[in-house]
């Protein structure tokens, strides 16, 4: 018999006496695990968890990453997540997750489940937890479920549900902007797996990604007209509040005119990679109903460039006759711009009718929106469309200049704008005096990586070019406005410029 005095405490009694209490725990726990239902053992982990940890003084705001009806996805988990990418510190951090869709540009770093990301606001701090489980849907299929867990001092209860949520989430949303991919859709676009189409089959928007380089940096074009549309651009942006004030559409209109390579489509692709914005590029004689053109319309989205290129082109439509004739079309009676036309009359397309009927879908329900219309001849178009009020900014994109030049040679050739050499400064001289486009010389300065073969090249094409201008002169082509351009060009004074004769390279607002 033992006495308990008498009882050796050696390693070897306790280890046997531990390893018998861990083999009870895990035979209670594989029990359990067996014979309790999981959301049950859950519920009671919660319960044990509540009864045996000291009262604290913190809250835990739980973020589901669906919406209690399980159906939506919440908006402020699909925030956080973004959010908290930026928080994520690599020094602090023991597991990270990293991916990268075929899509993706950059790789994707975000927090592993359990792992934890301080924070702080107005010197308030807080932790997030991203928690994941697995449990089971209503069909008793294993499902995963994501939440985050957000701690802090109760007493900023408020603070954090007015401001810091809402600040998350507004850093989100700017986050996104920055990443987006931004789409070029149009209706010719193939139907696939890749591509969106909305709007119906019919009339429907096929997209791409935008990936024109175009930047206002890249752009050739006089440096204060260049300044003039950022600003606007700028301005119009931030005037929300100002179009709701006088009771206008948010929306801008700009009508860019010029020969042919002189970077109007350049523009439109600098100004929705300066914006963020997708282009939709509508072409009316794809367009055959009005129902259909208001379909279409309202299936373009907010914060969008709607173009329509080569309006003197498109307009050829305006002597068409009453489409009713066709057999797509859906309303006998009722042909474009909304105006109703009895059926024996010839219905006209008129692009400041189309304004206005843009005007009136967007009214009710489109913001920041921008209308591009791009021409190669202005003195073709509707006068009606250059009365002040229709488009709010003309942009004359013209001929090259000795500063689009410069601009240049700097992308093409990497060639400083200072840069001292005798041809360069003979082919800025050129330039000034000859009728080139952007995309001449652009072309010129492509065909040979050295600077020097490419800048001959282009002086030898320049030369040619004066003579054909001198050949084209004496056959009667009038050359006072290539002189008035010329003289104008040398004019950095946008307003000026703008006062001037609109034909040449400028910017005027209406
Ligand atoms: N102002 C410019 N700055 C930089 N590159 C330009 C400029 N204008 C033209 N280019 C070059 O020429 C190419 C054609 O220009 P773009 O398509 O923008 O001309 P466009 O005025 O729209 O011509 P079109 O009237 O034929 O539609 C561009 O891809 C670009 O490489
Ligand atoms: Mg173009």
């Amino acid at each position: 018999m033992f006495r308990l005095k008498e009882m050796p405490t050696s390693a070897s009694t306790m280890f046997s006496a531990y390893a018998s209490f861990a083999a009870t725990t895990m035979l209670i726990r594989s029990m359990a695990n067996e014979l309790i239902p999981h959301p049950l053992r859950s519920s009671l982990s919660s319960l044990f968890h509540h009864l045996f940890t000291p009262l604290s003084f913190n809250l835990t705001l739980v973020i589901h990453e669906f919406s209690s009806n399980g159906m939506s996805h919440n908006q402020l988990y699909d925030a956080a997540q973004l959010y908290l990418t930026t928080k994520i510190n690599a020094s602090t951090q023991r597991r990270l997750r990293v991916s990268k869709t075929p899509r993706q540009k950059c790789l994707t770093v975000s927090i592993e489940k359990g792992e934890e990301i301080s924070d702080r606001f107005d010197n308030i701090g807080l932790k997030w937890r991203f928690v994941y489980t697995e449990g089971q849907d209503q069909n008793s299929q294993k499902c995963e479920r994501r939440c985050f867990e957000l701690t802090f001092h109760k007493k900023y209860k408020d603070k954090v549900l007015d401001s810091y949520l809402p600040y998350v989430i507004d850093s989100a949303n700017e986050i996104r902007n920055k990443q987006r991919v931004l789409k070029l859709y149009n209706m010719h676009c193939p139907q696939d797996g890749t591509n969106i189409r909305i709007g119906g089959l019919r009339g429907g928007w096929g997209s791409i990604n935008l990936e024109h380089p175009a930047t206002f940096d890249t752009l050739a074009m006089d440096p204060s007209m260049k300044k003039a549309i950022i600003e606007d651009l700028d301005r119009f942006v931030r005037r929300k509040e100002f179009y709701k004030k006088v009771g206008k559409a948010w929306k801008r209109g700009y009508l860019l005119y010029g020969p042919p390579g002189t970077g109007k489509s350049s523009l439109v692709a600098a100004m929705a990679n300066y914006l963020k914005f997708d282009i939709y590029d509508l072409e009316l004689t794809s367009i055959f109903s009005n129902s259909e053109l208001r379909r279409v319309l309202l299936s373009t989205t907010n914060r969008s460039i709607l173009v329509i290129e080569d309006i003197d082109c498109s307009m050829q439509m305006k002597d068409r006759q009453s489409f009713h004739q066709s057999q797509h079309f859906d309303e006998p009676s009722t042909f474009f711009l909304g105006v109703h036309q009895p059926s024996n009359s010839n219905s006209k397309l008129t692009l400041s009718g189309l304004l206005n009927f843009i005007d009136g879908l967007w009214s009710s329900c489109g913001d920041e929106r921008i209308i591009v219309f791009t021409t190669n001849h202005k003195d073709k178009i509707d006068p009606a469309l250059l009365r002040p009020g229709r488009m709010d900014v003309h942009i004359n994109m013209s001929y090259c200049s000795g500063h689009a030049f410069k601009l240049l040679a700097s992308n093409y050739l990497g060639l400083h704008e200072n840069f001292e050499n005798p041809l360069y400064q003979e082919v800025h001289g050129l330039i000034e005096t000859t009728r080139v486009t952007p995309a001449e010389v652009a072309e010129e300065l492509m065909k040979d990586d050295d600077a020097t073969v490419a800048l001959q090249g282009l002086a030898g094409f320049l030369k040619r070019k004066r003579v054909e201008d001198i050949e084209m002169k004496d056959e009667g082509v009038d050359d006072h406005k290539v002189g008035e351009a010329k003289k104008l060009r040398s004019n950095t004074d946008v307003s000026r410029i703008a006062k001037g004769i609109q034909e040449f390279q400028g910017i005027s607002f209406y």
